[in-house]
Formats: C-alpha cells, sequence, structure tokens
C-alpha cells in the first residue's frame, strides 16, 4: 500500500467537480486523480488530467478506483467493465442497485476480479450504528427526505402534485426504498443505501415530501434493534449546482476514497 492510489472518475457534474477539485487539490498526497470520463469532452474543459468521452482509454490507464458520480445509466453502461479490469468502484447512484440484475452483475463482477463496490454513505447519516445494530438484531427502519418543491421537478412528483402550489409540507410518495430508489433516480440513492446495510430493499421503508418550508435537503432516519433506537435528522444544504444534491454527498465519496490509503481508518 505504498504506492499513491490512482483514482479516476466519471461524471463531471455537481458532484464529480467537487471530487475532482478535491483530489486535485490533493497534489503529493497519497491519492492521485488519473483520468476523467465525461459525457461531451466540454464537460472537462480546463481540468488537468485526460478527460475521456469513452471507457476503454480511461480503463488502459489501470486506475485502482473509479469513481462513478454520472447517473444509474453510466453504471449500468460501465460498471461491470470497471470492475472486470481490475479497479474497486464507488458508486454514488446507489439507487441503480434496486434492479437485481444490476445488484448482481456488479456482485459477480467483483467477486471474479477480486475488486469492491463501495456505497459511501452519501447525503444520509448513522449507517455505521446501523450497521452495527443490524448484526445484533434490527427490527424496523424508516426513512423520510423532505426536500423543497423545486427539488422534486422532473420527477414522477410533479404528476402527483402541483409543485409550484404546494404551501405546506406534503407527503407524494409510501413504499419500498425499492420503489423510490427506481423511480427517483436523482433524488433517493440514499434510500438504497440504507436500505442495502439494514433491512433490505423490500423491507426499508421510505416516505418523500416536497415542503415549502424545508431548511434545505432535510434526511430522517428512525430505526428500532435489540440494541437501541436510532433517530437522526440531517439538515442538508443543497449543491449551489444542483438543488436535488446535497452539499455533502461529494465530500462523502472523498471520505470514502481517502480512507482507502489511510493508515488509521475510522
Ligand atoms: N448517494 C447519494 O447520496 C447521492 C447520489 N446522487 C447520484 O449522483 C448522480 C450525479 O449527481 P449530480 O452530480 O448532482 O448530477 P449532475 O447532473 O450535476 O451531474 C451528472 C454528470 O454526469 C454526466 N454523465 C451522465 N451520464 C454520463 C456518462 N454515461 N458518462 C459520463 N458522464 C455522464 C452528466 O453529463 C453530468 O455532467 C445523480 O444522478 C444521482 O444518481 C445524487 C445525490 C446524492
Ligand atoms: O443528495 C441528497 O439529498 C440525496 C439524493 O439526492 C439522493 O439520494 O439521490
Amino acid at each position: 500500500m505504498n504506492r499513491k492510489l490512482r483514482v479516476a472518475l466519471i461524471g463531471h457534474g455537481a458532484i464529480g467537480r467537487v471530487i475532482a477539485r478535491e483530489l486535485l487539490a490533493q497534489g503529493g498526497s497519497e491519492v492521485e486523480l488519473i483520468a476523467v470520463l465525461c459525457h461531451r469532452a466540454e464537460e472537462g474543459g480546463g481540468l488537468p488530467v485526460p478527460v475521456y468521452t469513452e471507457l476503454p482509454p480511461l480503463l488502459a490507464l489501470q486506475p485502482d478506483l473509479i469513481v462513478e458520480a454520472a447517473g444509474h445509466e453510466a453504471v449500468r453502461a460501465y460498471g461491470a467493465d470497471c470492475l472486470a479490469a481490475g479497479a474497486d468502484l464507488l458508486l454514488v447512484s446507489v439507487g441503480v442497485l434496486s434492479d437485481p440484475d444490476v445488484l448482481d452483475a456488479l456482485e459477480r463482477a467483483a467477486r471474479a476480479a477480486g475488486r469492491q463496490v463501495l456505497l459511501p454513505s452519501g447525503a444520509l447519516a448513522g449507517l455505521d450504528y446501523l450497521q452495527a445494530a443490524r448484526l445484533a438484531g434490527l427490527q424496523s427502519v424508516c426513512y423520510r427526505s423532505r426536500k423543497p418543491p423545486q427539488a422534486w421537478r422532473d420527477t414522477p412528483a410533479e404528476k402527483l402534485l402541483d409543485l409550484g402550489s404546494v404551501r405546506e409540507a406534503t407527503v407524494f410518495f409510501r413504499g419500498t426504498a425499492r420503489q423510490a430508489a427506481r423511480d427517483y433516480p436523482k433524488n433517493a440513492n440514499v434510500a438504497a443505501t440504507l436500505a442495502l446495510c439494514t433491512l433490505g430493499l423490500d423491507d426499508t421503508q421510505v416516505e418523500l415530501i416536497a415542503d415549502p418550508q424545508a431548511s434545505g435537503n432535510v434526511h430522517e432516519i428512525e430505526a428500532q434493534s435489540v440494541v437501541g433506537r436510532l433517530s437522526v435528522q440531517v439538515q442538508n444544504l443543497p449543491s449551489p449546482d444542483n438543488p436535488k444534491t446535497s452539499l455533502v454527498t461529494p465530500y462523502s465519496a472523498l471520505r470514502t476514497i481517502m480512507s482507502r490509503r489511510a493508515a488509521v481508518s475510522v
């Protein structure tokens, strides 16, 4: 583990730009950004590392870790190939794992290559406690996401309520983490992350709320286990570039990246 961790990035939007900027600022440390894959080359304008629009040249650089920050379709298109090429794969678009075929394909590819799929806590908090509690006995997990109405634009919420005239907190979705992650691919990735490390995608309950009074993107978890009860709320500031995305998300990915080379890892 003396060598620098060579990191490649897929996606250079609200999350990817922060990850790239912070990794580049690490100059001389144990982690280095070696390339970025963008939809269009212009999206990577100004980056001091190679920018590609296709996966093979990026894989040819033999990254140790590929960080996906591009959306569900990018995971479907590239995920298994990244693992097969010998890289670990960090996903922020975790909700795509609500599709059992995708989860199965990535698990198989990871096992075959001896690599790992890494899921950061993203916009959520409390997953460390819940993973410990699961080992002891976890009885129920509920997750609630409360965002301002504009954060639900271009989602099925638009058909369920008039986002422009919502005056009070309105629950427009109640269901499983699997349904939420599938139907709200840009808003409910954390529902899948929470479910995958607790009771599973079909037994983790989710509520989605449009709230004009929301103080940002608010995430709440309530869980009961044999070792105690967890009740946690985070009030995230939204990304200035994407109101659906919480500002903490790229930093959560960075934390996971850095921990791959930390001598003392929490
Ligand atoms: N786990 C978590 O806590 C969270 C996860 N997310 C996930 O992260 C994804 C990215 O979020 P943002 O950066 O806010 O979105 P964004 O829309 O600002 O950026 C996404 C970027 O990826 C690029 N892209 C899309 N498909 C691509 C492909 N096949 N190859 C290369 N680039 C591609 C787009 O052109 C865009 O520049 C979301 O779609 C969502 O699935 C978002 C927020 C929180
Ligand atoms: O960033 C957030 O607040 C959560 C989010 O969009 C997601 O899980 O997809």
